[in-house]
């Protein structure tokens, strides 16, 4: 949901924050993502304010939107980074985001992504099999260095959330078993090149209720409890991202402060620094997705299809996981009706929305596709010869271009032929 403070309707057009997104469509054509600046500080600071009290770092997961733009922005906050591969190190590093304030995450870490993470000398490698911490050895020793790793726990507490972005349940893939800790802790002390820094855990994404960090926590407290007694130093006690952000009115998302008051007393006696990874929470409202009615018709069934310019390509989320997003227009209304918001791509799974309730826009109009900075333009992909989204940043009265659109020169560029 977005913040009308932010994004207020002036003179029956929506702005963002001072900047009319009629007038951005106009210069830069759509679809076109168009994020508050403003709002990613003011989600950043508001995180920070909810664990004031403790001794953390916050590592922003760019997974979530990896604009360099939108690396910075946060950066110059103080924030620092969660990577989840090589290419996103090496945007985060592009960004000037400092190695020392860099985490990398992934369960499928290539020997050149690890390379490459070492190399930097970011705060820490998360490992998540004992194959990987072998490989991490090697790598490390290959270099002649020693590496700092955290070793991702699956907690096996299935967190209420979409089926999809469940991540701390032991039918998933990620994290090591608590059971096989004991047979790690053994293996760490003979590997020379590695050096134990950190727990870590990610039990999901857009999770509405602190009880199930609460249950994760405390297994990570035990583990934290034997690998201290195993004799490892640990300094870093990550408890990974999954903060709710609210994208239905009706469905207003648990505060963060809520968060904050569940999870401090659990770890503030840790004795480590508290890790986070937040994503969602900080970008998700900050962007709306702008686009253009492009046909309105009607079937024999009396189904009315609002055909717009933007797909399941610029925003997958509806698609993959029936997320709901709000949908408004950009010039004010007074009259609704009933419609499915469909893409322009070849699936039948190509729709915003289905019979929702909309403002009744002609053909030519601009919708606007809210809550559609996490997860969006970082999905977008070029399926149908379709050219990815420019984005825009407004600060203020200023809007900047932070990424041009895709041209059909580069739809073929990496083909040799
Ligand atoms: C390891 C890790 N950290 C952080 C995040 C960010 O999650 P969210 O955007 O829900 O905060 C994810 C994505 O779920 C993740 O896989
Ligand atoms: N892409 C998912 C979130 C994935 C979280 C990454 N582990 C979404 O849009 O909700």
């Amino acid at each position: 949901m977005l913040d009308s403070n932010l994004f207020p309707y002036c003179d029956g057009t929506l702005h963002c924050e001072g900047v009319s997104l009629e007038k951005l469509a106009e210069e830069y054509g759509t679809p076109l993502f168009v994020t508050s600046r403003n709002s990613l500080i003011n989600q950043y600071r508001a995180f920070e304010k909810a664990f004031a009290g403790l001794d953390h770092f916050t590592c922003y997961s760019v997974k979530a939107n990896f604009n360099l733009h939108v690396i910075r922005t946060l950066s110059e906050e103080g924030c620092g980074c969660d990577v989840n591969s090589g290419g996103e190190l090496f945007r985060a590093l592009q960004a000037g985001v400092e190695p020392g304030k860099i985490i990398m995450a992934g369960v499928g870490k290539t020997a050149s992504d690890i390379e490459y993470g070492v190399k930097s000398g970011i705060v820490m490698l998360k490992a998540e099999s004992v194959s990987e911490l072998r490989l991490v050895n090697d790598v490390a020793g290959r270099l002649g260095m020693k590496a700092s790793v955290g070793i991702r726990v699956n907690p096996n507490v299935t967190a209420e959330t979409h089926p999809y972005i469940t991540t701390g349940d032991s039918k998933e893939k990620f994290g090591i078993d608590e059971a096989d800790l004991d047979e790690v802790f053994d293996l760490l002390k003979t590997l020379e090149h590695v050096d134990l820094t950190g727990l870590d855990m990610h039990i999901g994404s857009q999770i509405f209720d602190a009880n199930f960090y609460e249950a994760a926590l405390e297994k990570l407290l035990d583990v934290l409890a034997a690998a201290r007694s195993a004799g490892f130093d640990i300094r870093y006690f990550d408890i990974g991202g999954g903060f709710p952000v609210t994208y239905e009115p009706q469905k207003p998302a648990t505060p963060i402060g809520h968060f904050a008051e569940k999870l401090i007393p659990l770890v503030e006696k840790t004795g480590t620094t508290i890790l986070f990874e937040p994503g969602r929470f900080i970008v998700a409202n900050s962007t709306v997705l702008l686009t253009k009615v492009l046909y309105r018709k009607q079937n024999h069934a009396g189904k009315e299809f609002v055909i717009v310019d933007a797909g399941m390509t610029e925003l997958i989320r509806p698609a993959l996981y029936q997320s709901y997003h709000e949908i408004v227009a950009v010039s004010q209304h007074n009259s609704v009706m009933v419609a499915d918001i469909v893409g322009p791509v070849c699936e039948s799974g190509d729709f915003f929305a289905r019979e929702r309730t909309v403002d009744r826009v002609k053909e030519g109009e601009m919708l606007a596709v809210l809550s559609a900075g996490a997860y969006g333009s970082v999905m977008s992909n070029n399926y149908n010869g379709r050219l990815r989204p420019a984005e825009v940043m407004v600060d203020g009265d200023n809007a900047k271009l932070i990424r041009k659109r895709d041209s059909f020169e580069q739809l073929i560029q990496n083909e040799v032929f």
